[in-house]
């Protein structure tokens, strides 16, 4: 049963944007995107303290879930929709903290013992990765495929699952038929030719996500 130890999210996410800016962040917020997530690497808190804040309140201009990734305490200090982690994050964040702040909380997992430590944690949605080879991010570890996604997916029964790697807009329904709730998707918009007619077409087949 999905009882977290976080606030709940809607069990579908729908389509949610991974991105590295404010500018991707307001662009996809405008075109009606409800799920997205900012994504900086390797900075100093100061260095994205200003883009936290300009993307909480845009995630308030337009009533969305706004996630930040690995920069937890400055999530919790300009009040962010959610914090999403990876494994090893888990080891070195104050999860209380969190928890007391009324952060939603995602949390990746890449095999059957990731999802095991992620449960544990009880968060708010799992995120199932890297299911297609993926060009944006180095792994550690071989792509998990669809039939290994589908596993999980029963397997989490009514829990809030996210999927990530390698998402096209080719392969994105064969994705959803997996019962996955959401599909994260970074290159499918950034790198496209036309990202707006992309964002479109991905809207159209994993929605919103649910209210
Ligand atoms: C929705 C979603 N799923 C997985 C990830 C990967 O997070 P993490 O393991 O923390 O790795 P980095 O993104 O920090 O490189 C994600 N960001 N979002
Ligand atoms: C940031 C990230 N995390 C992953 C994981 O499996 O945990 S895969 C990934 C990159 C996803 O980018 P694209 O949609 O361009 O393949
Ligand atoms: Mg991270």
């Amino acid at each position: 049963m999905y009882q977290p130890d976080f606030p709940p999210v809607p069990f579908r996410l729908g389509l949610y944007p991974v991105v590295d800016s404010v500018a991707w962040i307001e662009r996809l917020l405008a075109v009606g995107v409800k799920t997205i997530q900012l994504r900086i690497k390797d900075k100093q808190d100061d260095e994205v303290e200003a883009d936290i804040i300009a993307a909480v309140a845009l995630g308030r201009r337009y009533d969305a879930r706004l996630f930040i990734n690995d920069y937890w305490r400055l999530a919790i200090k300009h009040q962010a929709y959610g914090v999403h982690l990876g494994q090893e994050d888990l080891e070195s964040t104050e999860l209380e903290l969190i928890r007391a702040a009324g952060l939603r909380l995602g949390v990746s997992t890449h095999d059957n013992m990731e999802i095991d430590v992620a449960l544990a944690a009880r968060p708010s949605y799992i995120a199932l990765g890297h299911v297609f080879p993926t060009q944006t991010k180095q792994m550690p570890s071989a792509p998990q495929g669809l039939e290994q996604l589908a596993s999980h997916i029963e397997r989490l029964a009514d829990y809030p699952t996210v999927a990530i790697g390698g998402i096209s807009l080719e392969r994105a329904p064969a994705v959803l038929a997996t019962g996955v709730g959401s599909i994260a998707v970074v290159s499918a918009i950034t790198q496209a030719d036309d990202w707006e007619a992309a964002t479109a077409q991905l809207l159209q087949l994993a929605g919103v996500g649910d209210e």
